[in-house]
Order: structure tokens, then sequence, then C-alpha cells
């Protein structure tokens, strides 16, 4: 006998189709979701267009207009793309969005961000069948590559006579998973850096013991790169900041020795080595100051290291201000979004900034008040780990949040100027 079939006209089952697609790197599917998200955007009356800056690399658009498009519209922004998922280390298969009957949805991407791309599509059609009107237009963007760094993506979105033709005044993003019952808003992101140090030296015999050899002098800066990371770890085991307030670092990979058909050359001292790091820096961290300490400490020349960094992003909006979204007066569309989060019955949290990155980061470098949120309360946070999922009631409620977040903002006048 076939297991009992689930109605496909549900919210859940849009979810869980959307959540088949594989679209996890290197090489991401964008043309199916895509494809998926524009029927149900039109089956619900919505404008699409899709965009391509890069070839392959579409940006959907989806428009809800608003009762006065002279207003600056908003724009609720998700990510196609998803990390990769090692499936031998999953419970179920990471694209085959199985429900389980404790209600847990698995999938790459449940949590990051597939989950937010459906809420809003169906907040709307909820809004729609209450015949809802907003005065703001509302926006939808699903971009691709965001985390391999929005490059081809958000930032070239940001960056289009499309975008700028949108006038938009707000925008919101993803954030991140709370595990209690309060919803978590984030008004800024820690920037990535991708930092590659490399080692030379001396090479020779395996049996030799001498100094300067490239393992030695990686493994020396590792040393002090493991240090900076035990003193700013240290800040945050003490409680006296939060792990998103420090700048982490990270090894990600190690890649040296003289490769032999069963392995590695047992015997031989290779000339060369290196190290890559996961680099985030928080808003309030003086870039300059960690480049000179790259640069001295690090991976200095007197140990032979060279190193690189690519900087995956902006640190300073237009104004050479850091990236950040008011969360006090100043900003009138933070007291629209509380209320709409305590209409919905929600809690929130203190604002924070988020540990990872997000392709508001694009935004606010054009001076637009970003927030990041997702909301998922009760959920242990699993983006990019194993075994991602979401919990269904918690999905359904997400979807509830946003009717109330979209009725709030998209009827809010004040702010014309913004
Ligand atoms: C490297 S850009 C950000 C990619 C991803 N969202 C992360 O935080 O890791
Ligand atoms: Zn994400
Ligand atoms: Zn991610």
């Amino acid at each position: 006998t076939s297991p009992p079939q689930q109605d496909p006209e549900t919210p859940i089952a849009r979810f869980q189709k959307y959540l088949r697609f594989n679209t996890a790197h290197p090489n991401p599917n964008y043309t199916a979701p895509v494809s998926f998200l524009t029927s149900l955007a039109q089956s619900l009356g919505l404008k699409t267009q899709t965009l391509e800056f890069i070839p392959n690399k579409p940006t959907l658009l989806i428009t809800w207009q608003g009762s006065n498009p002279s207003l600056p519209s908003l724009l609720f922004n998700s990510h196609l793309d998803s990390v990769p998922a090692e499936p031998s280390k999953w419970t179920h298969p990471p694209f085959s969005a199985t429900l389980t009957p404790e209600g847990k949805i698995f999938a790459r991407g449940a949590q990051d961000d597939k989950c937010i791309a459906i809420q809003y599509l169906e907040a709307i059609r909820n809004l729609k069948a209450r015949n809802f009107v907003p005065t703001r237009t509302l926006h939808i963007s699903f971009v691709p590559d965001e985390e391999i760094g929005g490059i081809d993506g958000a930032d070239k979105f940001v960056k289009s006579k499309e975008f700028k033709d949108l006038d938009v005044g707000f925008v919101l993003d993803e954030g991140q998973a709370s595990v209690n019952d309060e919803f978590r808003v984030f008004y800024a992101d820690r920037s990535p850096w991708n930092l590659i140090i490399k080692a030379k030296g001396v090479p020779g015999h395996g049996s030799r013991m001498y100094d300067n050899g490239a393992m030695e002098n990686l493994m020396d800066s590792i040393e002090v790169i493991n240090r900076f990371r035990d003193s700013q770890f240290d800040i945050v085991k003490a409680g006296k900041a939060s792990n998103s307030e420090v700048i982490s670092v990270n090894p990600v990979f190690l890649k040296a020795g003289i490769p032999s058909p069963t392995g590695f050359v047992m015997n031989m001292q290779p000339s060369e080595a290196e190290a890559g790091f996961d680099l985030r820096l928080p808003p309030t961290a003086d870039p300059d100051l960690v480049k000179k300490r790259i640069a001295e400490e690090w991976a200095p020349a007197v140990r032979n290291m060279t190193y690189e960094i690519i900087e995956k992003g902006p640190l300073r909006d237009y104004m050479g201000r850091p990236l950040m979204t008011a969360t006090d007066d100043s900003n009138p569309w933070w007291s629209v979004f509380k209320q709409a989060i305590a209409a919905a019955g929600g809690k929130l949290a203190k604002p924070e900034i988020l540990s990872s990155t997000t392709d508001a980061r694009f935004m606010r470098q054009l001076g637009i008040p970003a927030f990041g949120f997702s909301p998922m309360t009760n959920t242990p946070i699993l983006l990019h780990d194993h075994n991602e999922f979401l919990k269904d009631t918690i999905f359904l409620k997400g979807i509830e949040v946003y009717e109330h977040i979209i009725h709030a903002l998209s009827s809010f006048e004040e702010a014309n100027s913004i």
C-alpha cells in the first residue's frame, strides 16, 4: 500500500515543493524554482519579472502594486540558493522535504531561507483573500548566489536601474531561528572576509629537524591566529559580548603536502603550505586594524608568509558609515515593525547584530533601512548544519506574522520621504 497522498494545495505542500529543488552550490538549479515561484505568484495575481544581470543567474522580482505608488516601496528579499549538504550524514535526504509524524520538515534550506520565500507569498494570498489592499507597493525579490557572497546576485540587483526604479524605502531580509519564544530581529550583519595565508619554507628530508620549514611557518601563524580567536571567544564566554559583536576567525581549509598515488609523500617536508580562514567583522570593528594585524602578526613576510584577503561585500555605506539600521525613534519603520510583531501576538527579543551575513548589507550600503527577520521561534539553529528542519506549526505561524507585518508596513504612510 502506498503512503497517504498529501493535499498539494496547502502552504506546507507548496513549501515542500520549493524545498525539493536542488539549489545547492556549486551547481544550484535556479531555472526550476524560478518558474515554480513565477507560477505561484501569477496564480495570486501578482506581477512577475525575471532579471538576468549575469547569464543563468536569475533574479525574480514579484510586485504587489499599492494604491499609492508614489510612496517609497517595501522590498522583502530571500535567496534562491543553498549551501551544500552531505546526504550520508542526514536522517532524511536533504532535498526530500520529508515531513515526519512530529511535523518536522527536513530539508537543506528549510531554515535558510526557503521558509521566508513561501511565507511571503502565503501571507499575500491570505491578505488578498480578505480583500486587503496595500497602500505602499510591496516587492519580493528572489536572488541567486547569496551563499557565495552575492556578487552576481543581490549586489548586481541593488546597483541596477531596475532596482533604482523600485524606489525602495525599507527592506526585510532573512534572519535566524530563535531557540526560545522571542522573535529575533537583526539590524546589522557581520562582514565576511576570506583570508588565505601561504607559507614558503625550506624543503628537506622528512627525518630532518631544521628551522624555517613551510609547515613550521604556517603552524606558527595558525597558533597566533588561534590565540586571537581565543581572546575573542573568551569575551563571549565571559558574557561581555555576544558572538556577533566580536571578530570571529575560523580555519576552513588546510592545504599542504606532496601528493602521491596513495595519499601523500611521507618522507619529504613540503616547500609550501596554506590555510584558509572565515573571518567575520562586526560593523564596529576597524578593518584597518585587522589588516595591520594580519600583515604584522598572522602572515608576516619575515616568516616567509604571504596572504590574500577577499572582502565579500561592503563594510561601510555610501556616506562612510558602518552598515547598521537604527532601532530607535530615528527610524520610523522600527516602531511599525515592533507593533506588527505585537499585533501578531509575538514577543520581540532585543535587536541584534547577525553573526553571519546576508544580502541586506548591499541594501544598507545604499542607505536603505533593512532588518533581518525569519519568524522561527522555539527552533534549534540549524542553518548550514546537518538535518536542517523546520516544524510545520512554526512555518504556518510565520505566515500569520508576515500578514501582520505586510499589513502594518504597507499601510504606513508617514515615512513619505524615506
Ligand atoms: C560570504 S557571504 C555570506 C554567505 C552566507 N550567508 C554566510 O553567512 O556564510
Ligand atoms: Zn541565508
Ligand atoms: Zn546560509
